[in-house]
């Protein structure tokens, strides 16, 4: 399951399931759920007896599902001690019967209060001094409405230092369902190895600090009929989402099926960025290559001498597919080359210098907006809060709008790149790509995903799946780098090319095999 919901979407599905169940059924589902999970992650920890548990259980309905596991377990024979933020009389129906569950049991249920409460010490130091195998935070899901503070933030605090595993319910305490930032200011968020959410998958479980807090997730979906599911708007990038535009190839085919790919860059002394994404566009398939230099040309490329390296001034863009942006520069000259491209119906992908050139001059933003050839823009948050004219805390505070403002401004796909990249159409559609590791935070790696983006658009992929699969398929040779051990430390973007043939190829012989099933169930996992 692919599919992403908002915050808002979510309730509007939750109403219309409670409304044929009997009261409390969706808690206790998600309930046994996170029990099954619970129980697993006991299991893996190898622990040999007598294992003790922490949940934490706040004011509302989260805190119901917490104390609706916590019961479970207890009942179950394992040791559960609940730190409850909630007051009965004020808890929310279902919270309130699930309280009465694990008050019936054998769960040690203790209230650390506020700090400033006399109850407060003893509650929260038996709890700070015990040695903990499992801790379970249901504080907060989708109904967090400002920041952690007081007494529940100190136990965030104090939960973030601990070694043992720790499971989150529904979302982290403390992260935005819908964006993946910490809810702030100056908020704190749980940081969860595994996160069990309910009903469906939600976007900020996957970008900005999803993945660093929610770790692997799991969707219990509750056995909610699929009919009350909207269409998605959003989903999680995977090869289900564009398989079905790639294709085997005919052996009946010449370099000039698979097209050509120019890219523009390389003022002086940045050489090496168009030299990097031309050999990425080499090595993804695109029939013939060439590196054009804004300034002086080398002769050729020592290490790829496949590459054509020409002045850009003397090259015909008209007829290959334009990578526009590594190492250009921003001076005038890279300028006029940069308005003459996007005067062209090629297909164009615009990165780097190509970006912060369009955000600082109004006619190179019309010409972008107008332009009739498919167009991707390859933007890192600042070069995105450059095009918005606002601050790269304003794009990350909410990456999805930022993507979807930028496709819908200027009328094409949007990768914004970074933890989650955020692939965004002028539809209003996303998809977020659970993809890559910070092994990709090195000089160069942007480069070789705008000359991935190219070779797709040249071999004809419609751009909204190049772009779907240049971001994949980039994430995804990161991480297989990684497992091999080349990375997370010292990844270069050169080695990253090679690896990104090999899962494109791997990839193209799934398809060709009808065997993308194995893989779809991979990609809705987060690593940790
Ligand atoms: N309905 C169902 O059947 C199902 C629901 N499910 C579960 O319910 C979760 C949603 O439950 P929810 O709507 O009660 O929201 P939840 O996240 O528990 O918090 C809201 C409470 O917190 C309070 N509050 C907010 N911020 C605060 C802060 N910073 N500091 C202190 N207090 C703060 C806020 O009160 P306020 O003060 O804002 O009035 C309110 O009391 C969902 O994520 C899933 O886990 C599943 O079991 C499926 C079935
Ligand atoms: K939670």
């Amino acid at each position: 399951m692919n599919e992403l919901y908002t915050v808002a979407e979510i309730r509007q599905i939750e109403q219309a399931a409670l409304a044929g169940l009997p009261a409390g059924t969706l808690m206790q589902r998600a309930g046994a759920a996170a029990m099954q999970m619970a129980l697993a992650m006991l299991d893996n920890a190898s622990i040999a007896s007598a294992p003790r548990v922490l949940v934490l259980a706040g004011p509302g309905n989260n805190g119901g599902d917490a104390l609706d596991v916590a019961a479970r377990l207890a009942q179950a024979g394992i040791e559960v001690t609940v730190a409850l933020y909630a007051v009965a009389e004020r808890q929310p129906q279902d919270a309130r019967a699930a309280l009465g569950r694990a008050q019936a049991g054998a769960a040690t249920l203790l209230a650390p209060g506020d700090p400033g409460d006399s109850a407060a010490p003893s509650a929260a130091g038996s709890i700070y001094q015990r040695h903990w195998d499992l801790v379970i935070d249901g504080l907060f899901g989708i109904g967090l409405a400002r920041p952690l503070a007081g007494a529940m933030r100190a136990m965030v605090e104090f939960i973030n230092t601990l070694p043992c595993q720790v499971l989150a319910l529904d979302i982290p305490s403390g992260l935005d369902a819908d964006t993946g930032d910490i809810v702030g200011p100056g908020g704190i968020a749980v940081r969860a190895h595994r996160t069990i959410t309910f009903i469906a998958d939600k976007p900020g479980l996957h970008t900005c600090h999803g993945r660093d807090h929610a770790g692997q997730v799991s969707i219990a979906t509750l056995d909610i009929d699929p009919a009350l599911l909207p269409p998605a708007q959003a989903f999680l990038n995977g090869p289900i989402l564009f398989a079905d535009a790639l294709r085997p190839r005919p052996q009946n085919s010449h370099k000039g099926s698979f097209g050509d790919v120019a890219v523009l860059g390389g003022a002086h002394g940045m050489q090496g960025a168009p030299i990097l994404a031309a050999r990425a566009a080499l090595h993804c398939g695109a029939g013939r290559v060439f590196a054009c230099f804004v300034d002086e040309a080398p002769g050729y490329d020592p290490a790829q001498p496949e590459l054509m390296c020409r002045h850009a001034g003397d090259f015909d863009f008209s007829k290959t597919t334009v990578v526009a942006g590594p190492g250009s520069g921003g001076a005038s000259r890279a300028n006029e080359l940069l308005a003459r491209v996007l005067d062209l119906p090629v297909p164009l992908v615009l990165d780097a210098d190509a970006l912060n050139l369009v955000a600082a001059d109004r006619a190179l933003q019309q010409r972008l907006a107008a332009r009739t050839g498919a167009t991707i823009l390859t933007p890192h948050p600042l070069e995105a809060a450059r095009l918005l004219a606002v601050s790269a805390g304003v794009i990350q505070a909410d990456r999805l709008a930022a993507a979807r403002q930028l496709a819908a401004r200027f009328q094409a796909i949007v990768i914004l790149k970074g933890s989650g990249s955020v692939i965004a159409r002028p539809d209003g559609s996303v998809a977020i790509n659970p993809s890559g590791n910070p092994a990709l935070a090195t000089a160069g790696t942007g480069d070789v995903l705008a000359g991935v983006c190219g070779a797709l658009l040249a071999q004809h992929l419609p751009p909204w799946q190049a772009a779907l699969s240049a971001a994949w398929l980039h994430g995804h040779a990161a991480d297989r780098l990684v497992e091999a051990g080349v990375g997370p430390v010292g990844l270069s973007a050169s080695e990253l090319i090679p690896a990104i043939r090999t899962a494109l190829n791997a990839l193209n012989a799934l398809c060709t095999l009808g065997a993308l099933g194995a893989l779809g169930a991979q990609i809705t996992v987060n690593a940790h």
